[in-house]
């Protein structure tokens, strides 16, 4: 287990297929964030990871590679985070794409800087839902998915992925009083500093990742709203 996740509370998620000004870059990754997720579910391209990483990689915040395509997968990073969606009613976002790479990359897996996410993406609009074919779970799933990812697959990190939109703070809390190991992550909608402190309650870190696009001041302002 590598301690710093345990340490982490706050991340940014940047996503290669959208613009960033050089100014806004240096604003994030010297916000005081604990770290900057390089992510996102389409158009991602090896040139455009390639391309943020190097501009990442002036300031010295951690970096990490969320993958989503096997096209952009490269050396670099400092962690390589890997989701494995727990809803999608196809058996490839979980486990077989998974099981590929793994065949194709292990002589170059260097497992303490590889993290496998349990996602539940319980966001109906997000890409992510739509392109894994994923289903929307109710409470008792969600709960079920906690307790499968904590104590059968004993992963990392549960992610609770709501992108684009704001998501339900109870849940949260439930999902949270299931886990003894995994780190919780909260994703979606955080706009404000109130949303990351209310989500912050409960996940163990917040990630936020659309409002650097549409509201970079107050992107920056859930930095020391959870860090208060
Ligand atoms: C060369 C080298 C040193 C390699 C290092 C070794 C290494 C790390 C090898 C990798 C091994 C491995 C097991 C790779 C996994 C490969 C893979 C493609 C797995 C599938 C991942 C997956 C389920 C993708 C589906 C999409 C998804 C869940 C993406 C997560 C990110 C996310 C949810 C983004 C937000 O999406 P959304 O907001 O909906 O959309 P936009 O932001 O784009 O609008
Ligand atoms: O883009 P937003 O809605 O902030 O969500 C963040 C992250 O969970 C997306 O994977
Ligand atoms: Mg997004």
């Amino acid at each position: 287990m590598n301690t710093l996740l345990k340490q982490w509370e706050h991340i940014f998620k940047l996503d290669p297929a959208k613009e960033i000004t050089d100014e806004d870059l240096e604003k994030i990754c010297e916000s005081g964030t604990d770290a900057i997720i390089v992510g996102g579910t389409d158009n991602i391209t090896l040139d455009s990871v390639l391309d943020l990483l190097s501009r990442i990689r002036r300031y010295t915040v951690p970096c990490i590679l969320e993958i989503s395509s096997m096209d952009a997968i490269t050396p670099g990073f400092d962690y390589y985070y890997i989701p494995m969606v727990l809803n999608s009613k196809e058996k490839k976002w979980m486990m077989d794409m998974q099981h590929q790479a793994i065949k194709d990359y292990v002589d170059m897996m260097e497992f303490s800087e590889i993290f496998f996410e349990g996602y539940c993406i319980l966001n109906e609009d997000a890409k992510a839902f739509t392109y894994t074919n994923s289903y929307l779970p109710d409470e008792e799933d969600v709960i079920a998915y906690a307790y499968m990812v904590d104590k059968v697959f004993h992963l990392p990190i549960f992610y609770l992925e709501y992108s684009g939109r704001y998501g339900d703070p109870a849940l949260v809390a439930k999902v949270k009083a299931q886990l003894q190991h995994a780190t919780l992550f909260y994703g979606g909608g955080i706009e404000t500093a109130a949303q990351a402190k209310e989500m912050k309650q409960n996940a163990d870190v917040i990630v936020v990742g659309n409002s650097v696009y549409t509201n970079m001041k107050q992107a920056l302002q859930t930095v020391s709203a959870v860090k208060e």
